[in-house]
This record gives C-alpha cells, structure tokens and sequence, in this order.
C-alpha cells in the first residue's frame, strides 16, 4: 500500500495543523501566524519569478489573436482558474479567484471548511487592485530587463506570486472578522455611521505592521542569499535573488494597506 507519508513526529504534527484551515473558533494570535507564514510563500515566489527577465512578450496582447486580444500571461491565469475551480480550489475560502466569471461548479472531493466569514462580506476582493499592481508596479522592480523565451515559464511564475499575494491581502477578512468579534461595540459603531477612517485607525496596529516590515526584509536576505559550503560573510556586496528592499516596499507600499482596505470593506458589510 501506497504511504500516505504522515509523520508521527511532534513537530510535523505542528506544522500540519498550521497547514489547516482556519478554525472557527480563530483568534488575531493565529492569524497573524499564518500571515507570517505566508511571507515565505510569497518571498520565495518574488525568486522563482526573477530567475527569467522580465520577458515582455508575456504582457503584449497582440501576439496572441487566437485568445481574443488577451495577453498570455491573462490566458494562462483565466485557463489555470478555470482547472483549479473545476477541482474545488474556490470551495475554501481564502482563495479568491481573479477572474471569476465563467468559472465552471467544482466537481472535487468535497470538504466543509468552517465558515468563519459573515455571509455579506465573505465576497469581498481586491484582486483587480492586486493584477494592476503586481504588472505595473512591482514587476518592474525585480526583474531585469530581457527576453529568454521561456514565456509559458514566466506566466506560470506569475501566477503563483499573484495567488501567493492574493490569499495574504484577503486574509484581511480573517483579521477584520477576529478584531470585530473582539470588540463588536467599538467596530459596531463606526459601521453603522460608515465612517471608513474610523474603521482604519481601530484596526491599525502601527508596531504590528513595522515588524511585518523588517521580518520581509529579512526573510529576502535569508532566503534570497546564495548558499555555499564555504564560510563567507554578508555585507553590503552580497548579491541577493530579489532585492530585500523592493520586497520590504512592497508590503509598505501595497501589501499591508491593501490588507487594511480588505479589512475596512469586510467590516463596512458586518452588520449587514
Ligand atoms: C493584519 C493586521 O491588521 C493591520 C494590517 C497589518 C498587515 O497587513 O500586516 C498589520 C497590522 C494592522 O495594522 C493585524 O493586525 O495583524
């Protein structure tokens, strides 16, 4: 019989259950571990991508009529969507689609995973503001100019740092459901009187986010260091996979606020 490759030992367990789906019963403590968690996937995708240039050919529209004026890297997320929610991906609630009409029923394995989200803001979605950002802003800043040919390579990568960035910005909602059940009459308040800047300065925690600034940056050095068997030291020479500044700006510029207006836009519908 095949292996189901479980491991009995104590900290795969853990990691497991970090794996799992939020519980319904979630607490600010355990979200904001998944958020940190999420920082690898997304600082490892930012590598995976700038091994290739930036490769324009991706983004040009004109180069693939039969795909009705879409750009190959928009073909290829719209046909990757279409698979995964065939096989149930938008069943759990952190992934959210980009391009969400014309997606097929899932017809996966089933699973209840806990509704956490109040019904009228579990639709929220950002993704429009996450696409535009990701090709106009950020791609730029971590790629090199050039062309390999390794366009379909390329798309896929992107694709992965979209979703990647995606899942974490739409986290917000868990974070805006876990503050609100935490302090319901304060929140309660500044939704029924629509007040948008109110709501921003409840669910800000300035210090949170500075130590999301400097572990991001951190995490870049880390993981984005080339590793030898020889001893070396790191200074302002080492050359880093992706630079740990464009990574730390982008969660100042665009992560943690499009996190916030998640959160704001979840918390403006709770009470509907
Ligand atoms: C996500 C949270 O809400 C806000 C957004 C943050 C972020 O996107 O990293 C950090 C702190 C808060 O200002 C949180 O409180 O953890």
């Amino acid at each position: 019989m095949a292996s189901t490759g479980h491991s009995t030992a104590a900290t795969s367990e853990m990691d497991e259950e970090k794996e799992a789906p939020p519980p319904q019963d979630l607490t600010l403590g355990w979200v904001r571990d998944a958020l940190i968690r999420q920082e690898d996937s997304i600082v490892f995708a930012l590598i995976e991508r700038a091994r290739f240039p930036y490769n324009a050919h991706v983004y040009d529209p004109s180069l693939l009529p039969q795909q009705g004026g879409r750009s190959l890297v928009e073909a290829f997320a719209r046909g990757a969507e279409v698979l995964q929610a065939k096989f149930g991906r938008y069943q759990n609630p952190e992934e959210v689609s980009f391009f969400p009409d014309d997606l097929p029923p899932p017809s996966g394995i089933p699973y209840n995973f806990p509704e956490v989200f109040h019904p009228a803001s579990a639709s929220v979605t950002v993704n429009n503001a996450i696409w535009n950002m990701y090709f106009n802003d950020l791609l730029p800043l971590f790629t090199v100019e050039g062309d390999d040919g390794n366009y379909t390579s390329t798309a896929a990568a992107d694709l992965v740092c979209l979703q990647a960035l995606s899942r974490r910005i739409h986290y917000g909602k868990y974070v805006a459901e876990v503050k609100f059940r935490d302090a319901p009459q304060d929140y309660m308040t500044a939704i029924r009187a629509k007040d948008r800047d109110a709501l921003m300065k409840l669910l800000t925690f300035e210090a949170v986010e500075e130590m999301v600034k400097r572990r991001v940056l951190k995490k870049a050095m880390v993981f984005g260091q080339t590793v030898t068997l020889e001893d070396k030291t790191f200074d302002d020479e080492t050359k880093y996979k992706v630079d740990p500044a464009v990574v730390a700006h982008l969660y100042d510029e665009w992560v943690i606020p499009l996190t916030k207006d998640v959160e704001v836009e979840y918390l403006l519908r709770r009470l509907d």
